[in-house]
């Protein structure tokens, strides 16, 4: 399927893509250009696909570094009118640097198609491995919702906002680390996906869906509610408003949800702590980094670190 890209021989199967270096060699060689082009890589496996893309693992030919190549078409970004959101999301993902953060190493194009070199995550989309599992156990969805908290406090501090941080936007990687991979264009086909107009909708605080608000008005503090519903959608397994896009709108509007009784004391704590409709209200990531049911759950205690469900249930 890849070769279409190169139009060259399938690379042979025994070609195992192996990770010979970290990311540093992209950067670090003075001879590393800055300029990429489609030759300088060996393209693998197709690892997925959305509206305006599709994303192949990908292996740097001189410093056999892994990526994950996107490929972007075009036409199809004008149809969609999405060309400036593009070069923006560009923009600011290139000058992004975080472990819960997927990196943007470079990107280069030709006549037809724009390429991202992106960071390869090694166990692919977080939205599945939740559908597949339902819902987390608290010590996982705590230890996701810490992370999100870090990469979102980089995010403040850099004064990039809102990502879309719906699990339809996060990567899993090899060591389990969830990876922000937010490029808020690209809409996966519905039939993978929730169709988009649930799936913004869910994650959408009041202050952007009530009637009359500037729609383009947001602060970071719409985050705060996102990773609020994140939190919810881990435990629970469906979205706090899920409802029709009306009914979803309605209860948004009035903070109307109810936390199922098997979660936990701590976690429904924090919940309600971040879905607070006035913005000025809510948790700061200061204070959810040192929540009880973050700190029992994420303390670098050897405890919680080899931590193995075998364990748990002792
Ligand atoms: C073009 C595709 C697309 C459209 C829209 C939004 C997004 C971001 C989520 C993307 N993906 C994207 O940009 N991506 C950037 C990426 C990326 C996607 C990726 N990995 C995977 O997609 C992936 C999928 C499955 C996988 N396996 C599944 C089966 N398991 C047994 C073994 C592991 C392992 C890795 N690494 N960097």
């Amino acid at each position: 399927a890849a070769q279409h890209l190169r139009g060259e021989k399938p690379a042979r199967p025994s070609d195992e893509l192996v990770q010979r270096s970290s990311d540093s060699v992209l950067y670090k060689q003075p001879s590393a250009p800055r300029q990429f082009n489609l030759n300088m890589f060996e393209i693998g496996k197709p690892l997925g696909k959305g509206k305006f893309g599709r994303v192949y693992l990908a292996k740097e030919r001189n410093s056999g570094f892994v990526c994950a190549l996107k490929v972007l078409h075009k036409a199809e970004l004008q149809q969609g009118k999405v060309e400036k959101q593009v070069r923006r999301e560009i923009e600011i993902q290139s000058n992004l640097a975080h472990p819960n953060i997927l990196r943007l190493y470079g990107h280069f194009h030709d006549s037809k198609r724009i390429f991202l070199i992106l960071e390869f995550a090694g166990k692919g989309e977080l939205y599945k491995h939740l559908r597949k599992e339902q819902k987390f156990p608290e010590w996982k969805a705590a230890q996701y919702i810490a992370q999100m908290a870090a990469a979102l406090k980089y995010l403040h501090k850099k004064h990039v906002m809102h990502r879309d941080i719906k699990p339809e936007n996060i990567l899993v990687g090899i060591h389990d680390e969830i990876k922000i991979s937010d490029f808020g264009w690209s809409v996966h086909a519905p039939n993978n996906r929730r169709n988009t107009m649930c799936g913004t909708l869910d994650y959408l605080p009041p202050e952007m869906i009530k009637p009359g608000s500037s729609e383009n008005y947001y602060d970071e503090k719409v985050d705060l509610w996102s990773l609020g519903v994140l939190t919810y959608e881990f435990l629970v397994g469906e979205a706090p408003f899920e409802d029709t896009p009306v009914m979803t709108q309605r209860r948004i509007a009035r903070g109307d949800m109810t936390i199922p009784s098997f979660v936990s004391p701590e976690a429904r704590d924090l919940i309600k702590k971040l879905l607070v409709l006035d913005p000025s209200k809510r948790l700061p990531l200061e204070d959810v980094e040192r929540h009880s049911w973050i700190v029992k759950h994420c303390v670098k205690g050897e405890r919680s670190y080899n931590r193995t469900s075998s364990s748990l249930k002792s």
